[in-house]
């Protein structure tokens, strides 16, 4: 029952990555039970950042902990591959990578993306699978068909989807906040939960109450954490992140980056008020 968090991107206000913030971030969610970080996922913007800001983001986490998932995937595959030579030097979980997204390719090509990633990575490799934002289902028979992925993070609201990934004996993740307790409970190796970054807290109890028996309290803190998440997406859910690490973990984790842009004054009032009555912490 691994708890893994796809850490934000902390921006200072001229849009360059705050190191020192990153750092804080990790070490007070390691301190709370978060088990793994991703970095450079969708909540880390991932598709927004340079090769380098990528390498950057790495680079400061793996300063904390070894317990990484790199997510090191573009649309230039050369940036990709350099990011998974530079990550061949260190120890981490594994490098990550979304399918090639916003072009219409054949499967083939998919295939051919993944084993070339491979074919380069002394680590192991993991897909991050998100098919309503890339437009591409990397399901559990074209895992087998790549033949070298060994981890995958599946962002899916239809869990039997994930749950196939198993039969081929490879780590397994759910990456949708309101399965959280779902993946935690049958099977899965856990969760990865954007939420986690505000609410480790949450995670922790839906854990503890599974392994206790205690279902009834699981499924309390679950929609807790769906309440909070709706919350996040009326405002806009990347950007409501950064609001919510301040309001309910104690510091500040800089900016979202335009055109994700930082909340109004007004806005994240409204949002930290309401939060605060939907999570009476
Ligand atoms: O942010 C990520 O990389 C995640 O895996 C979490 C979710 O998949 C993502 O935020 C979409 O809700």
């Amino acid at each position: 029952m691994e708890i893994v968090v796809p850490i934000v991107t902390p921006f200072t206000s001229d849009g360059k990555i705050d190191e020192t913030k990153v750092r804080t971030h990790v070490e007070n969610l390691l301190k709370k039970g978060v088990d793994i970080i991703f970095v450079n996922g969708t909540t880390g913007l991932g598709p927004a950042l340079s090769a380098e800001e990528k390498r950057k983001m790495f680079d400061a986490t793996i300063e904390v902990t070894d317990k990484v998932i790199f997510q090191v995937g573009s649309l230039n595959l050369s940036e990709t591959m350099e990011l998974v030579s530079y990550a061949n030097k260190k120890d981490l979980i594994a490098v990550a990578s979304y399918p090639p997204y916003y072009f219409s390719i054949p499967k083939e090509f998919i295939v051919k993306y993944f084993k070339d990633i491979c074919s380069k990575s002394s680590n192991a490799v993991y897909l991050y699978n998100y098919p309503s934002a890339t437009g591409k289902d990397v399901d559990a028979d074209m895992v087998k068909e790549i033949g070298c992925i060994s981890g995958v993070k599946d962002t899916n609201p239809d869990f039997a989807h994930t749950l196939r990934y198993k039969e081929l004996g490879i780590k397994t993740y759910n990456g949708s906040d309101s399965l959280a307790m779902t993946s935690m409970a049958s099977g899965l190796d856990g969760t990865v939960s954007g939420a986690g970054n505000y609410a480790p807290e949450i995670l922790n109890q839906i854990r503890e109450s599974l392994r206790n028996g205690d279902v009834g309290s699981a499924i309390k803190n679950q929609f807790v954490l769906i309440d909070l998440v709706n919350l996040t997406k009326r405002v806009g859910q990347f950007s409501a992140i950064y609001e919510l690490v301040e309001e309910f973990q104690g510091y500040s984790v800089g900016y979202p980056r335009d055109p994700i842009y930082p909340l109004s004054k007004d806005s994240s009032e409204k949002l930290r008020e309401e939060a605060r009555k939907i999570w009476k912490k």
